[in-house]
C-alpha cells in the first residue's frame, strides 16, 4: 500500500486532487482492466533487447494487440501484421465492417465470433488490429492478458496536416474551414467539442487511445460512453517521468528530436503525467511514424521475429503530402510551415505530450538495443524493402490511383487528395504473385481476404427433392 501512502502526503494532495477530480470518467472507464493486466498496480517490467543476432532463444510472439491509431502510418503496420497473421494461419479479431464501432469506446461484443464465456485459455484470437477506440476492460476479453499490447505514433503537425485533408467532409471543424493554416490560426472559430467528427480535428491520438479529456477539452455530454464501468479508484504509482519536452540524444545525431515548437516549456500537468504512466503500464511498445523503420527493427526484436516478417510498404498515402513536402523547397512557404507546425502541436496539445514521450522512449529503447547494431538492422530492412519493391512493382514505387486498375489492389479513395496504391509487375511467378499481392494489397482488400477466409460462406447443400415434381 505503499502507493497509498505516497498520494496522500500533504505536498502530494493537491496533485492528487486535481487528478481525482478531472480523470474521474478515465478512472471509470480504465480501472478494472489495470489491475487485471498488472496485479499490484506494477508498471510493466522495462523492456529488454535481445543480446543479438547469435542468441535466438525466443518463440515468436503470436499473440498481438495493435491500437491502430489513425493518419499515424498505422495501415502500413497493419499491413505486416494481416501478411504475418495470413501466412501463419493466425486467427484474427475482426469488426463486422472495417472498424469495431469507432468512435465509440472498443466494446468486445464487435468482434466476429466472440464469446463471451471463453477462459483466457481458450480465447481464440492471436491478433486484435483495426481500428478502435482503446478500451482495455472490453479488449481483455478478447485477447490474453500477456498479449503483445503496440500501436504508433506520429508528430501531431503531420497529423494535422494528413487528418485535414482526409477528414474535410467528415469532421464539422474542418468542413467550415477553407484551409488547415485557417483553421489553426483560429481554431476555436471553427471548432466545437463534441461536434460531428470534431474528435479527428484535435487531439486524435489522445482519442484514440481512449484517454478521457481534461475539463477544458472534454466533450462529455457527446462521448460515447462505457456502459459497464468498473471502478479504481486508484492512479498508477511509479509515474516517475521526467520532464517531456526535452531534445533527446538521436541515433548518430542525425535525426532532429521534437524539442522545439513545445506549446509549453512548464512541463506536462499531472493529468498528462497520469495518462501516459497509465499508457506505459498498457503498452509493451509504442512505434513513432517518423521513425518508422527504427520501430520495426525494435518490433521484430520484441516479437521475436524475422526482419523479413516485418518488411512491407508503405500504404495509405495521400498524394498532397509529397506536394506539401516539394513546394516546402520555397523560403516563404517554409516559414509558413513551421508557424502551422507550432500551431498544430499547440492546438494538438495532449498529441504533443504524446508524441514526445513515446518519441523518448523509443530512443532510450533504441540506446538499449545498440546504436549502430539497429542503423545495420535498418540498413538492411530497407535493402530488402527495395529487392521488394522491385520484383513486385510496376515503378517500383506507389502511383497514382488513376494506373490501379485491379480493384483488389486499388485503395480507397476518401477524402480530398489521392491515396497512393500499387500496380504489380506483370510476368511474376505464381510464388512471387502472391508475396507481391501480400504486400500491395489494401487494408479493406485485406480484411475481406482474411474475413472471408475465417467464416467461409456456409455452403447451402441443393435440396433433395426430385428434378421434377410430381403432377
Ligand atoms: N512507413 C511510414 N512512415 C511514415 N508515414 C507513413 C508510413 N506509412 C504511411 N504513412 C503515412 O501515414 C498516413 C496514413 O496513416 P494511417 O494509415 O494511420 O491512416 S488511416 O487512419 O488508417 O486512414 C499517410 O500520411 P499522409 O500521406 O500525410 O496523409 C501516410 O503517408
Amino acid at each position: 500500500m505503499a502507493w497509498t501512502m505516497r498520494l496522500w502526503r500533504p505536498r502530494s494532495l493537491g496533485v492528487a486532487l486535481g487528478v481525482f477530480l478531472t480523470i474521474g470518467f478515465g478512472l471509470q472507464l480504465l480501472g478494472g482492466p489495470f489491475q487485471r493486466r498488472f496485479p499490484g498496480l506494477q508498471l510493466r517490467q522495462s523492456w529488454t533487447p535481445s543480446l543479438g543476432p547469435s542468441v535466438k532463444s525466443c518463440l515468436p510472439r503470436q499473440r498481438l494487440v495493435f491500437l491502430k491509431t489513425h493518419k499515424s502510418g498505422s495501415s502500413s503496420v497493419l499491413s505486416v501484421l494481416h501478411r504475418y497473421g495470413d501466412k501463419q494461419g493466425l486467427r484474427f479479431a475482426l469488426p463486422a465492417h472495417y472498424q469495431f464501432g469507432y468512435p465509440k469506446l472498443f466494446q468486445a461484443s464487435k468482434v466476429k465470433g466472440y464469446h463471451p464465456q471463453s477462459s483466457d485459455a481458450k480465447k481464440p484470437f492471436h491478433i486484435l488490429c483495426h481500428h478502435m477506440r482503446f478500451n482495455l476492460k472490453e479488449v481483455l476479453r478478447v485477447m490474453p492478458p500477456d498479449s503483445f499490447f503496440f500501436s504508433i505514433v506520429r508528430d501531431p503537425a503531420a497529423l494535422a496536416r494528413s487528418a485535414f485533408s482526409y477528414y474535410k467532409s467528415t469532421s464539422l471543424a474542418f468542413r467550415k474551414a477553407p484551409s488547415l493554416a485557417a483553421f489553426l490560426s483560429n481554431p476555436r472559430a471553427f471548432y466545437r467539442p463534441g461536434g460531428r467528427g470534431n474528435h479527428y480535428a484535435r487531439n486524435l491520438l489522445w482519442f484514440d487511445f481512449g484517454l478521457p479529456f481534461p475539463p477544458e477539452t472534454r466533450v462529455s455530454s457527446h462521448l460515447p460512453r462505457d456502459p459497464n464501468p468498473l471502478q479504481l479508484h486508484a492512479v498508477p504509482s511509479g509515474a516517475g517521468l521526467g520532464p517531456l519536452f526535452q531534445p533527446t540524444a538521436t541515433v548518430a545525431n542525425s535525426h532532429q528530436q521534437p524539442a522545439s515548437s513545445a506549446p509549453s516549456d512548464s512541463g506536462p500537468s499531472s493529468f498528462i503525467q497520469w495518462g501516459l504512466a497509465w499508457l506505459d503500464s498498457v503498452f509493451d511498445l509504442v512505434m513513432v511514424a517518423e521513425y518508422f523503420d527504427e520501430s520495426l527493427v525494435l518490433l521484430a526484436d520484441a516479437l521475436c521475429w524475422g526482419l523479413d516478417d516485418v518488411v512491407g510498404f508503405m500504404h495509405n498515402a495521400q498524394a498532397s503530402g509529397s506536394e506539401q513536402r516539394l513546394s516546402a523547397a520555397n523560403k516563404s512557404v517554409v516559414s509558413e510551415e513551421q508557424q502551422l507546425t507550432a500551431r498544430a502541436r499547440a492546438w494538438n496539445n495532449l498529441d504533443w505530450a504524446l508524441y514526445t514521450h513515446f518519441n523518448r522512449s523509443l530512443w532510450a529503447r533504441i540506446r538499449q538495443y545498440g546504436q549502430s547494431r539497429l542503423q545495420r538492422a535498418v540498413a538492411e530492412l530497407r535493402a530488402r524493402r527495395e529487392a521488394l519493391a522491385k520484383r513486385c512493382l510496376m515503378g517500383g514505387e506507389a502511383l497514382d490511383p488513376k494506373y490501379i486498375t485491379d480493384v483488389r489492389l486499388r485503395p480507397l479513395q476518401f477524402g480530398s487528395a489521392k491515396v497512393l496504391g500499387y500496380v504489380l509487375q506483370s510476368g511474376l511467378s505464381q510464388k512471387d504473385r502472391e508475396e507481391c499481392e501480400r504486400l500491395a494489397t489494401p487494408e479493406l482488400q485485406y480484411k475481406d481476404k482474411l474475413d472471408a477466409k475465417q467464416f467461409p460462406p456456409t455452403v447451402s447443400l441443393p435440396l433433395k427433392t426430385p428434378r421434377t415434381l410430381p403432377p
